[in-house]
């Protein structure tokens, strides 16, 4: 349960005593968004990002979701990916395969991960290619407001920084309006050749959830979520606001301890 669960700015902030607390209601939260989905589209089309985030996903491969999701009708993806073997320590899919993938019956041919043996600049391209075959096959729905693709969830982990997926502060690719997928070769968190998603796909999908724990996110935490940091230079988990979908924080006490206003007492 969370210590501390409100409202602010159009966002929700879940706020937990550790990060098992936190583990279990993600896994409640992702559950809960994929039986919605699969009711209201018959699929449910998931985004996922690498670091910490996939091992705080781990008690969605436990009992009882391990037997009450829909594991069929589930289509993965990857908000950000680092160009690298799919068989490499540093790959997110490879991240997400061990930590959680395997552990569930999740279709093979429903999950896409990037094309690992070309440059990050084909890889986000084909990438883009990809999840446009499959808006066109409605496997991903498409944006009321724009042509974006909307998936049904992304998550997304924050860097100290205060980056999300491979959005960086005061890099290019953090600014691109064009491309759904575009790539960075010179990533400030190694490795450095990496795809990802732009912010207006980010911002076009139903549901998104950044995940944050520690104090080192505290900074980046506060910058994002109170209005004092409007001052601060555009921090890209700041510029997490879907449009026309939901925005949940999950954070420890760590992570939310500069938050204006968080309450732990509640
Ligand atoms: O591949 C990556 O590096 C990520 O997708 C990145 O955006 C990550 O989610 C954050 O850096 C948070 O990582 P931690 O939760 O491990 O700090």
């Amino acid at each position: 349960m969370a210590l501390s669960e409100y409202k602010k700015d159009g966002r929700e902030l879940r706020i937990f005593e550790n990060a098992d607390e936190l583990s279990c209601n993600f896994a409640e939260y992702i559950a809960e968004l994929s039986e919605v989905s699969i009711k209201e589209r018959g699929v449910f089309a998931i985004a996922l990002s690498g670091g910490s985030l996939v091992k705080l996903m781990g008690k969605l491969s436990e009992a009882p979701y391990n037997k009450t999701v829909d594991w069929a009708k589930w289509y993965i993806f990857w908000a950000d990916e680092r160009v690298v073997a799919k068989s490499h320590a540093d790959s997110n899919y490879k991240l997400v395969k061990d930590g959680f993938l395997s552990k569930v019956p999740i279709i093979h041919s429903h999950m896409h991960s990037i094309n690992d043996s070309v440059t990050a600049e084909q890889a986000a391209e084909d990438y883009e290619f990809v999840i446009r075959q499959l808006v066109k096959t409605r496997v991903i729905s498409v944006s009321e407001i724009n042509d974006c693709p909307k998936f049904d969830l992304i998550l997304l982990g924050m860097g100290p920084d205060g980056h999300v997926a491979s959005l960086f502060p005061n890099h290019p690719a953090f600014s691109e309006k064009e491309q759904w997928v575009t790539f960075i070769t010179d990533s400030p968190k190694a490795p450095p050749e990496r795809i990802t998603f732009t912010l207006p796909v980010i911002n076009s999908a139903a549901n998104v959830a950044v995940v944050a724990t520690g104090a080192n996110k505290a900074e980046a935490a506060h910058v994002a979520i109170d209005s004092a940091g409007a001052d601060y230079p555009a921090l890209p988990a700041k510029m997490v606001r879907p449009i026309n979908g939901e925005l949940v924080w999950f954070l420890d006490i760590a992570a939310a301890s500069k938050i204006e206003g968080a309450n732990f007492s509640a």
